[in-house]
């Protein structure tokens, strides 16, 4: 957790939030520990023994085991308290009493760790909570998909441009984007990078997020902002409403000083074990092993091989974890998947992360969530309108359209409604800049605006602009209910 208080602002009596010395358990110290020594050698073990898919051909192994032997020695980026806090929350947007907001790149890099980019991007995703806090009713849980999203996983495992072909572009914290022979070597260096870019992030999240920025009388001038520009007023009713809401709070005197600070999570794909295990923990308490890399991790669509290693290394860690469910995805596998990463079915434990396509939802969505139900496990469903909606434009940039992505969240709300279940939250690829990745919105984005300001190294996001106004659309979505 970052901040001090829940999203319904009352703060939890008796969790534990990182004190190494503070033991819930009644299990004697040295059996705790020697559990935790155990769990952590099966891990490792099982690294060695398991295939592990995606993962960069580091050239020289030495050097890769002295990075694994450094990140091992660093201090965790969070605590195991702050994870577990969160479980509580993911188990309440599991049952429609929170709603979970998860946002950032699809690739963070190294260069765009700057302070401005970093406050952009928390400014939006609070700017999107507090619309949807108003539509859904309840708390909105934030996540950054930040401080740790760093590697992707790839279609093709080489590059071609004119006739030249180079090993494909992994993410900074594997190679250089640079179309070089040399910048595309993976160099495990790079993985230690990644950790002290994620730990100058999180510590500026943490400080954004407690000292005042996230006020939330501030966030709400900022919505009035977005509100002012006239491409916007189709969503001046809700400002609008949003705004009495808000005198109504002052009238009855609410205290607004009390909502100077937010929770606000990490979030990133457990995509290089290689930094996941170093970054793995013995939680003193119990002797669980905890991914200290982020708050809440997950396996990606091409990773989630049920005997694969990425699979068994969620399922020995006690973060709360994503799985991405493409529109393939097998329901018996998906079933297996809940038995072996929450086999003890703790609610907020696991979360199926969508992602079928604006096309695809109704047909795919319905069968798999209808077997999850009723084979009792209590999971998280959060939507990612984002990866089944890509697309290259005839420009030859990746892209995705606005109105495939609302289509496919509007189609995530009526499977869910159709069948009782709960539509527990959205996981969109964004940024706070002002980028032209993503196609339509109110500024009418086309193909040939595409190649005024593509920044994104891998897959395309939504700006600034259109975060917003997906979070007013979702909003309207919530209201519904
Ligand atoms: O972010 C997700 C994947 O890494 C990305 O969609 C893969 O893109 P590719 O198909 O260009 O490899
Ligand atoms: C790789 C990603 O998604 P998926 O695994 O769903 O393709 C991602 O979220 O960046
Ligand atoms: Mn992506």
């Amino acid at each position: 957790m970052i901040g001090s208080r829940t999203p319904g602002g009352v703060p939890r009596p008796g969790v534990y939030a990182g004190s190494v010395n503070t033991s819930p358990t009644t299990a004697p110290a040295d059996r705790v520990a020697a559990d935790g020594q155990q769990a952590l050698a099966d891990l490792t073990a099982a690294a060695t023994a398991l295939e592990a898919a995606q993962q960069p051909s580091w050239p020289d192994t030495a050097a890769l085991g002295e990075v694994v032997e450094t990140l091992g020695s660093y201090p965790p980026l969070v605590f195991a308290g702050e994870c577990d806090i969160l479980t509580g929350r993911m188990a309440d947007a599991a049952v429609g009493k929170a709603f979970v907001l998860q946002g950032g790149d699809c690739a963070e890099t190294f260069a765009s760790a700057t302070a401005d980019n970093i406050r952009d991007r928390v400014k939006t995703i609070l700017q999107m909570a507090a619309v949807l806090t108003y539509g859904a009713s309840v708390p909105v849980v934030k996540i950054g998909r930040m401080a740790g999203q760093y590697a992707k996983p790839r279609s093709s495992t080489v590059e071609t441009r004119e006739g030249v072909t180079l090993p494909a572009y992994r993410g900074d914290m594997v190679n250089d984007f640079a179309f070089h022979e040399t910048a595309r070597v993976p160099d495990p260096q790079r993985l230690v990078r990644g950790y002290h870019a994620s730990s100058a992030t999180l510590n500026l999240v943490r400080a954004f997020t407690t000292g005042g920025f996230a006020d939330l009388r501030h966030v709400h001038d900022w919505n009035r902002g977005f509100i002012a520009n006239s491409a916007n007023s189709r969503y001046e009713k809700m400002a609008h409403d949003i705004d009495k809401a808000m005198r109504f709070m002052d009238a009855c005197g609410a205290d607004f000083d009390a909502m100077r600070t937010v929770e606000f999570y990490a979030a990133h794909e457990a995509l290089l074990l290689d930094y996941e295990r170093p970054l793995t923990r013995i939680d003193s308490r119990t002797g669980h092993l905890y991914d200290t890399s982020g708050h809440f991790v997950w396996v990606g669509e091409r990773t989630r091989q049920l005997d694969g290693a990425h699979v068994d290394f969620v399922s020995r860690i006690s973060n709360p974890i994503g799985v991405k469910l493409g529109p393939k995805a097998d329901i018996d596998e998906v079933l297996r998947l809940i038995d072996k990463v929450d086999p003890e079915r703790t609610p907020g434990r696991l979360t199926f992360i969508t992602r079928m396509g604006a096309g695809t939802i109704r047909e795919a969505l319905p069968g798999i969530v209808d077997k999850v139900t009723a084979s009792g496990a209590t999971v998280t469903w959060i939507c990612d309108p984002m990866h089944g909606n890509t697309f290259e434009a005839a420009s030859g940039f990746k892209t995705r359209d606005f109105e495939d992505i609302i289509e496919e969240v509007r189609g995530f709300f009526e499977v869910h409604r159709s069948l009782g279940t709960v539509p527990g939250g959205i996981h969109v690829e964004l940024t706070g800049n002002d980028v032209t990745e993503c196609l339509g919105g109110a500024e009418k984005i086309i193909d040939s605006d595409l190649g005024k300001n593509y920044e994104s190294l891998c897959d395309p996001r939504l700006n600034h602009q259109q975060s917003l106004e997906l979070a007013f659309l979702v909003a309207e979505m919530l209201g519904q209910a």
